[in-house]
């Protein structure tokens, strides 16, 4: 156990990827959002299972959900700890049928990332961790493995990107940052998955320049520093969860900690921030 509420998460985290996939690969409602982003029944079906599962975990908890995110800042400005949740990132990739969708939730404590964890309905696979807790992995019925960013490399070889979203920047950055660095691969994949492979071994960098919010980032933010990793701003600083009028992140880059060449992507990331269309 890596934290008294963790295994409870875990298992409302797999009873919403239940919820979500009667839904996936069939005939959907499909309803666009204020900022034109799509939701579906799936999305709120999960919704519905984390929100009652959280409040009746502890009702001292206030939870703050993508589908359920209209409160006030003078309400939330005040609060210490807060669940953080997004019930189904992804939406796109789930659309078209795709197993790239996730399930999460974070406990935030004063902006911090406590712990995460990640579902993935469509394979059974729940990543879980937090900072100083350690970070594990674990397959339907299979006992939990644990988890590590890769060995330092004198370079960073295989990068994620989104499949579904981009910029004008971030664009810009690939291009950049396979002149900068030799062999880096790209590979593309859909929703918080992403940080999960960083944190898992499998991919060295996830360079963000484009929009995400809170809930995209907080659950596999707790994965990746489990496993040694860390998600920064191009700036260097670490992303955090403060309060705020909006949900936006700031760009992010996430990688294993103290790698030789976090300061040359991050160089990289930052030169092309500003590049316009
Ligand atoms: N213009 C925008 N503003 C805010 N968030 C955006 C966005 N474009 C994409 N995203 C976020 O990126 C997430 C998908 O990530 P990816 O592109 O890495 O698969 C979406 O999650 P949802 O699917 O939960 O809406 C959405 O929150
Ligand atoms: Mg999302």
């Amino acid at each position: 156990m890596i934290h008294p509420y963790s295994d409870a998460v875990r298992q409302l985290v797999m009873a919403a990827g239940d919820a979500i996939l009667p839904y996936w690969r069939s005939e959907l409602d499909v309803q666009r959002k204020q900022d034109d982003s799509p939701v579906t029944e799936a999305d709120l079906a999960a919704n519905a299972v984390l929100v009652a599962g959280l409040e009746a975990l502890d009702p001292q908890i206030p939870v703050l959900s993508e589908e359920a995110c209209d409160l006030p800042l003078a309400q939330r400005a005040g609060w210490s700890s807060w669940w953080l949740v997004d019930p189904l990132d992804g939406t796109k990739e789930f659309i078209v049928g795709s197993e790239e969708f996730t399930v999460n939730v974070a406990l935030v404590r004063h902006g911090r990332v406590v712990f995460g964890v990640v579902g993935v309905p469509a394979t059974g696979r729940c990543y879980y961790g937090g900072r100083g807790l350690g970070a594990w992995r674990m397959d339907r019925d299979e006992p939990p493995v644990a988890l590590r960013v890769r060995e330092q490399t004198a370079e960073p070889r295989v990068m994620v990107a989104s499949r579904r979203h981009s910029s004008a920047a971030q664009e810009r950055m690939v291009e950049d940052l396979q002149q900068a660095f030799g062999d880096l691969e790209l590979v593309q994949v859909g929703s918080s998955l992403k940080i999960c492979l960083v944190g898992e071994g499998a991919a060295d960098c996830y360079p963000r320049l484009g929009p995400t919010s809170q809930w995209d980032t907080a659950a596999a933010q707790g994965v990746l520093e489990g496993a040694g990793g860390e998600l920064l701003r191009v700036d260097g600083r670490a992303l955090s969860y403060e309060s705020r009028a909006d949900y936006l992140n700031p760009n992010f880059v996430a990688l294993p900690q103290g790698v030789s060449w976090a300061a040359r992507l991050l160089q990289v990331a930052q030169s092309a921030e500003g590049t316009r269309r």
